[in-house]
């Protein structure tokens, strides 16, 4: 049970991701949750977590405010972390959490998919450490407040810079551990942020331009499989450009894992499909446009990938514009 003494923490963005570390987070941190629209069920009824991993029926009632004025409004004690679940869209979130955030002192923790995704806080709160994740977290939220969450857990966790101190980050990996949550610490967790973009740059938009989960897109033609492979070389391509490597076998294993779902008719809805359905924006600058201008900077070849920023960009628009 948290404290007086234990850590207090903000988070900014209250959907899937989210809700499970708030529910893990609030067994040993004082927890208080930005929601928008599921403000209201959450408040009344808090979060119901039905979960492969940690249980079904798992209730979560945490402390709810409308936005970071009112967080800071119920104390003048400081948050000591900031956690950022919402989607990675660049150019919002660093003004909103503003009034969270105490110079030299909280922590921003970016829970988010995603490459180059960063900088904005750093350069936003230059005497405040950026701590970035990687997460591995297949979950959805369906209807407000009611979480489904399958069978991975884990955060991959580093300093953003890497080069900076990494006491924070290291301490954040012992409170998510200490709350039952997978962790892993790296001095530099840019190269598992690479990793994971070979399946998020990948499948993301492949799936959320088709309406399709991955393995029924591996199954409706022969030229998938091939064609998901060359997107993720690509993203390889561009990482080893960067000092980062990852090898031909790694990507093997990253496609594998779709292609042993499909005799189990074990599909999954990657969080951009989602978006598409609900008819939300989508992470296409952090996940497709990102790595592209990187690569273009490093002279890298990678038609796939601007095709699909191409399509994904248009789509973002249209919802956008809806
Ligand atoms: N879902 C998944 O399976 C996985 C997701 N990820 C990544 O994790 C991150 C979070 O994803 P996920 O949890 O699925 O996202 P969700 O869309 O479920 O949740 C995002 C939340 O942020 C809230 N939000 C956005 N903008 C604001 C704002 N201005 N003020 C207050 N709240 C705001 C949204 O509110 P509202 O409902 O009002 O829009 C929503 O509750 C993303 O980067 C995603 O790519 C990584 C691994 C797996
Ligand atoms: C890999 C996957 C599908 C789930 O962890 C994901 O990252 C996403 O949905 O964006």
């Amino acid at each position: 049970m948290p404290s007086e003494s234990s850590p207090r923490v903000l988070l900014f963005g209250a959907g899937s991701v989210g809700a499970v570390y708030l529910w893990l987070l609030s067994r040993v941190a004082s927890t208080t949750a930005v929601c928008r629209s599921n403000y209201e069920v959450v408040k009344k009824d808090g979060f119901i977590i039905n979960s492969k991993t940690f249980g079904q029926g798992i209730r979560c009632k945490p402390e709810v405010v409308r936005n970071c004025e009112e967080a800071v409004s119920r104390s003048s004690d400081p948050y000591d972390y900031i956690i950022i679940c919402s989607k990675a869209i660049p150019g919002l979130v660093p003004k909103l959490i503003a009034p969270a955030v105490t110079p030299g002192h909280t922590a921003i923790v970016l829970i988010q998919n995603g490459i180059g995704i960063e900088d904005e806080y750093a350069q936003a709160y230059p005497s405040n450490p950026v701590i970035s994740t990687v997460v591995y977290l297949p979950v959805t939220q369906r209807p407000a407040g009611v979480i489904y969450h399958g069978e991975a857990e884990k955060l991959q966790i580093g300093a953003y810079p890497s080069s900076a101190p990494s006491q924070h980050a290291q301490a954040f990996t012992e409170l998510i551990r200490s709350a039952g949550g997978c962790a892993e610490f790296y001095d530099d967790v840019q190269l598992k942020r690479w990793f994971k973009l070979l399946v998020n740059a990948s499948w993301n938009p492949i799936c959320a331009l088709s309406l399709s989960k991955d393995t029924d897109v591996l199954a409706a033609s022969g030229e998938a499989k091939d064609v998901l492979l060359a997107v993720m070389l690509e993203i390889r391509d561009i990482a080893a450009a960067y000092g980062y490597t990852i090898t031909r076998e790694e990507a093997d294993l990253q496609l594998g894992r779709a292609l042993a779902r499909i005799p189990k008719n074990a599909g999954i809805e990657p969080s951009m499909l989602q978006d598409v359905q609900a008819g939300r924006r989508i992470e296409v600058e952090a996940i497709v446009g990102n790595p592209i201008r990187m690569g273009k900077e490093k002279g890298v070849a990678c038609a796939r990938l601007e095709m699909l920023y191409v399509l994904a960009k248009a789509l973002d628009q249209h919802i956008g514009s809806g």
